[in-house]
């Protein structure tokens, strides 16, 4: 993912994901940033990027949850107990102060020990289901190749922050959700290639999160939002 700004800054992040790393104890997801001089190309430094990965990956849907969900916000889901569910439940929390949370077990002891101090209480849910019932954001931020997110189980004016990906980009939620959704990504240069499976179920990738932000494409009223994040 390379990026420059002017004469400024001039870098790439190198990223790999793996998703087996768990079982050897290394983070799936593993990426080094490379920073030039701007002026002369130079390679200064090499640093570790999966920190920046995790914030930016959730501030990326702090930002799209923003522009896409006008909606009161009280129930946060997240589908997913791993670095970008604790991402996202960091940074959501932050920007939204949601009431209720429910995520994954192993990060509720974690979780209320790092943000019980705003008055945050976190959920475990025993399935996806109860999970996102009632939920006014969701954030999906597995691995999943087959929908882990059901057409039936969400309420109308839902935002989805779809995060993860399976096999394929859009492979956590089921083809009626996306049926019934407006669907915006971070680029559409990427969304060409790495969401074009969503045309063969007649969805179209209908703006670029960007274009909400400058106003040049508005949001039309629809059952639910989809921020399709592709991280470049
Ligand atoms: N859009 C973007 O910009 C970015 C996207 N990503 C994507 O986000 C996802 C999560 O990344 P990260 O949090 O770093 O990964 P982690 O390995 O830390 O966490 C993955 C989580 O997904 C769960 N999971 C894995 N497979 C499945 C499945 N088949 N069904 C349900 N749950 C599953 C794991 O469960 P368990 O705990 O049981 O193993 C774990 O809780 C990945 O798809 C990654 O590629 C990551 C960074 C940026
Ligand atoms: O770092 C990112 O951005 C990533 N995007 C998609 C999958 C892995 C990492």
């Amino acid at each position: 993912m390379p990026c420059g700004v002017g004469g400024e800054a001039l870098g790439c992040k190198i990223v790999t994901a793996f998703s087996n790393n768990s079982q050897l104890g290394l983070p799936s997801v593993m990426a080094n940033i490379l920073l030039h001089d701007p002026n002369t190309g130079q390679l200064k430094i090499i640093l570790e990027g999966n920190t920046l990965t995790g914030l930016r990956t959730a501030a990326a849907s702090v930002v799209a949850t923003k522009e896409l969900h006008s909606g009161e916000k009280c129930r946060l889901a997240i589908l997913g107990a791993g670095i970008q569910a604790k991402a996202h439940a960091f940074a959501l929390n932050h920007a939204f102060k949601f009431k209720e949370n429910e995520k994954a077990k192993k990060l509720v002891e974690e979780l209320r020990a790092e943000c019980l101090t705003d008055g945050t209480d976190f959920q475990v849910s025993s399935t996806a289901e109860q999970c996102v019932r009632d939920a006014d954001v969701i954030c999906t931020t597995t691995y999943a190749s087959e929908p882990i997110l059901h057409f039936e189980w969400i309420k109308p004016g839902v935002h989805i922050n779809a995060v993860g990906a399976g096999v394929n980009h859009h492979s956590e939620l089921d083809t009626r959700t996306y049926q019934n959704s407006v669907v915006v990504t971070d680029s559409m240069a990427s969304a060409s290639e790495e969401l074009k499976g969503l045309a063969n179920i007649g969805v179209p990738v209908y703006a670029e999160i960007g274009q909400i932000i400058n106003k040049t494409v508005k949001i039309p009223k629809t059952h639910c939002t989809i921020f399709h994040s592709l991280g470049r």
